[in-house]
């Protein structure tokens, strides 16, 4: 769900009028996804989608982690900025919904390069010593200020991490939140404004994107 599809759904249109075509695999995606999941708007979606794919092609990552896959949506957008060789890493912990992203990651001309494993993130960044070129997180919102701290030292110089939701359906203007998940990401984005490793941008792309790039 983006803003302005709610407050301004002509714009919405609009915005995604004049942006590039879906691929097909997509489209297929995106309409399973609303036909077998219960909360299809967890999807990235098209205007969000089209951006992720530009930050990949421009960045060329070796290295690419999502922590979130879903049905799987963003990692193929994340996967087209591929260069020959690399590779995205992409953790989720429903075991369940898991058939459907892999029989797309099987059709996609990307399927030697997605590396999904149903794991918990908070465990995988706890074991791999691997760093990552682009960071996508866009999972448990309670968790994000843990991923901050244990993402950072798995970054390098130049290395581009984006948070999805970060304006949590404008919950984040609420001075005293009794929501867990609005708490952590006001904190969320207070660290990384504060956070000198790093310069950012809260990017009002549908739900607020937090763009960081370690200095
Ligand atoms: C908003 S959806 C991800 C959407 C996806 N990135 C996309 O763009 O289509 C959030 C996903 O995070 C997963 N998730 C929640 N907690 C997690 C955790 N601790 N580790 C890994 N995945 C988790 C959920 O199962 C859910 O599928």
């Amino acid at each position: 769900m983006s803003y302005f599809d709610e407050q301004l759904p002509e714009m919405d249109r609009y915005l995604e009028q004049h942006a590039s075509s879906e691929p097909e695999i997509l489209k297929s995606l995106r309409k399973e996804t609303y036909q077998k999941t219960t909360q299809p708007h967890m999807i990235s979606g098209y205007q969000q989608g089209r951006f992720l794919t530009i930050i990949s092609k421009i960045l060329r990552p070796e290295k690419i982690l999502e922590i979130g896959t879903f049905t799987g949506y963003a990692t193929l957008c994340l996967a087209e900025g591929l260069p020959k060789g690399g590779v995205i890493t992409t953790l989720d912990i429903n075991e369940e919904l898991a058939y459907l992203p892999k029989k797309y990651f099987a059709e996609s001309e990307f399927s030697q390069q997605i590396d999904f494993r149903i794991q918990d993130a908070k465990d995988f960044l706890k074991e791999t010593n691997e760093t990552f070129d682009l960071v996508f997180i866009d999972a448990d919102k309670e968790n994000y200020v843990e991923y901050f701290h244990s993402i950072k030292p798995k970054l390098k110089s130049g290395s581009v991490v984006m948070f999805d939701n970060v304006l949590w359906y404008g919950k984040v203007l609420q001075e005293n939140p009794k929501q867990k998940s609005t708490q952590v990401i006001r904190q969320l984005n207070e660290l990384i404004a504060a956070d000198e490793d790093f310069e950012n941008l809260i990017l009002p792309l549908r739900d607020g994107v937090n763009l960081l790039r370690k200095i």
